[in-house]
């Protein structure tokens, strides 16, 4: 076992689908995995290896939050092999053009983290971007199932209640499609050990509309971006 993954070596399978919700990956495994099993319990925050159509495919919990997220994307790759990595979140809506429950890929992420600040010495500002091939598989096999994907940037938060409401009005004014907690570390570890790495996200609630969707939503009901994931895991 890695530090925080109780999986004995081949119990993680190369393609791994990542939701930040331990309860969410039981739930993924339960309902879209055949033969799961659970390999890992390790502060409650479950992993499972099952197949979908066939292929080996497991779902690790991450947490909240870059540093959680950073730890469990550095073992999986590091020390169980690990090359394709989609989260599966939700996020809030910046965007006046999103609703709930609507469903995105993040082709990139802006961050307030000080995680790349110190990778480069405050020197360079890195823009973590998703795997193309992911994301261009992911527009594709959304198309082919009439489940409309929007794709653009999201902002990985440090912080889930904000100080500065006013910095989401100009990242929105920006382009800026949402804020979720992870993908920017999930981006830039991917990168820098060559794995691929993409997001997906359901809006949970609207920042401006103060529009939410219920704990229960959130753990059990983003179908459809778990469906996009897994056609595009295994593709
Ligand atoms: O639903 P998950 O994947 O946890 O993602 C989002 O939800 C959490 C905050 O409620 C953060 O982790 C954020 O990124
Ligand atoms: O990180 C997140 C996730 C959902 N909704 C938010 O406002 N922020």
């Amino acid at each position: 076992m890695s530090t925080h993954i109780g999986a004995k070596p081949g119990e993680i399978a190369e393609r791994v689908l990542l939701p930040g919700d331990p309860l969410r990956a039981k739930w993924i495994s339960e309902n879209f995995l055949d033969d799961a099993k659970c390999y890992s319990t390790v502060r409650n925050m479950f992993g499972f290896t099952g197949t979908y159509r066939g292929v080996p495919v497991s779902v690790q919990g991450t947490g909240m939050g870059m540093p959680s997220a950073s730890i469990y994307t550095h073992e999986l790759i590091n020390e169980y092999g690990v090359r394709t990595l989609i989260r599966v979140g939700s996020c809030g809506a910046l965007s006046e053009d999103l609703a709930l429950r609507d469903v995105i890929a993040a082709n990139g992420s802006s961050t307030d983290s000080a995680m790349n600040r110190q990778r480069f010495d405050g020197l360079i500002d890195y823009a973590p971007v998703a795997d193309f091939g992911l994301l261009r598989t992911a527009v594709d096999v959304a198309a082919a199932k009439g489940i409309h994907l929007t794709v653009g940037q999201v902002l990985a938060a440090d912080a889930f209640y904000t100080d500065r409401p006013d910095l989401y009005d100009r990242l929105a004014d920006y382009g800026v499609l949402a804020v979720e907690m992870e993908s920017a570390a999930l981006y830039t570890i991917a990168a820098r050990y060559r794995a691929r790495a993409l997001t997906i996200l359901t809006v949970s609630d609207h920042i401006r509309t103060g529009e939410k969707t219920s704990a229960e939503e959130r753990e059990q009901t983003f179908g459809q971006m778990v469906q996009v994931a897994l056609d595009t895991i295994i593709a």
